[in-house]
């Protein structure tokens, strides 16, 4: 691992870091802020959404100040393999290939050998992270926005005993039935739409819900609400299958980070009351 930057914030340390992926078959970039004190601090992974890099959260979302206060790792992926030789949508465009993993892992070629988000999520990054910085892996918790709190819910409901706590901003909450999610869907997983459920959080959550309660923050001016989010589709879901939830509507908030730093406070409040 080798650091490529850290600064002092809050008392902690906000670093950037990269790796070579042995899931990925590539370098990964990851931030991890560390606030003051010997630790073990519980953790939280944060998965963010299309077209971002590790830099989005760390210098947009206002996160520092209350991680340092309430003692809290947070670490902050890059979202998707990359660079030479990894393959991006033929078309360039935004919603897939590079800076749009999904968070899976894809079956279909050519994407097959390097778009692993999910093993290098689950299994890889946890374990670099518990090597080499002082965290209880105990105490750790995952959330996102929007194809990053797909990310997080679907690994939430998959590995609860592993993320003990989930939320989301404006999460993609039923990846098979909208146009981002069929898209991605389809060029990884294939056109066999049974092999997506495992990767759908509305469909997850009827089959397996979790003991945890999830929170979910959604703005009511995100233009991507009625096409691409439409939580009432979890909201659904989730109650009939008896998970836990909490989905506040905010009123005027759009999709951005401006909206998320208006609510990243109580995100973490909320994980580390429970963690
Ligand atoms: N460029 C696209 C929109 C891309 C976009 O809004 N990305 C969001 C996540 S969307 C779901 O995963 C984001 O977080 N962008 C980075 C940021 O710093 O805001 C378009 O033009 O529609």
């Amino acid at each position: 691992m080798e650091q490529k930057s850290a600064v002092k914030s809050f008392g902690g340390t906000q670093g950037v870091y990269s790796h070579a992926s042995e899931t990925l078959s590539c370098d990964m970039n990851f931030a991890v802020y560390v606030p003051e004190g010997k630790g073990p601090f519980p953790v939280l992974y944060w998965l963010s959404g299309l077209t971002c890099t590790e830099e989005n959260f760390i210098t947009k979302a206002c996160a520092q100040r209350v991680a340092a206060e309430l003692g809290l790792v947070i670490v902050a992926p890059d979202t998707s393999p990359r660079g030479e030789g990894v393959p991006d949508d033929p078309d360039g465009a935004y919603d897939f290939g590079l800076g749009a993993g999904f968070y899976l892992n894809a079956t279909e070629e050519p994407w097959s050998t390097h778009y692993k988000m999910y093993d290098y999520v689950t299994k890889e990054l946890p374990t670099l992270i518990e090597k080499e910085f002082l965290v209880d892996a105990a105490r750790a918790g995952i959330f996102g926005h929007s194809m990053g709190g797909h990310g997080a819910m679907t690994i939430h409901l998959k590995n609860s005993a592993t993320f003990k706590t989930c939320s989301a901003f404006s999460p993609i909450v039923a990846p098979s039935q909208v146009p981002w999610g069929k898209k991605a869907f389809s060029n990884y997983l294939g056109p066999d739409e049974k092999t997506w459920i495992d990767y759908d959080a509305a469909a997850l959550v009827s089959a397996r819900p979790s003991d945890a309660e999830i929170l979910i923050d959604q703005g009511t001016a995100d233009n991507f609400l009625e096409e691409q989010l439409k939580p009432e589709i979890f909201a659904e879901a989730a109650t009939k299958a008896g998970q836990k939830f909490t989905l506040r509507m905010q009123e005027g908030y759009d999709h951005s980070y401006y909206f998320i730093a208006s609510f990243i406070e109580d995100h973490l409040r909320w994980h580390a009351g429970r963690l």
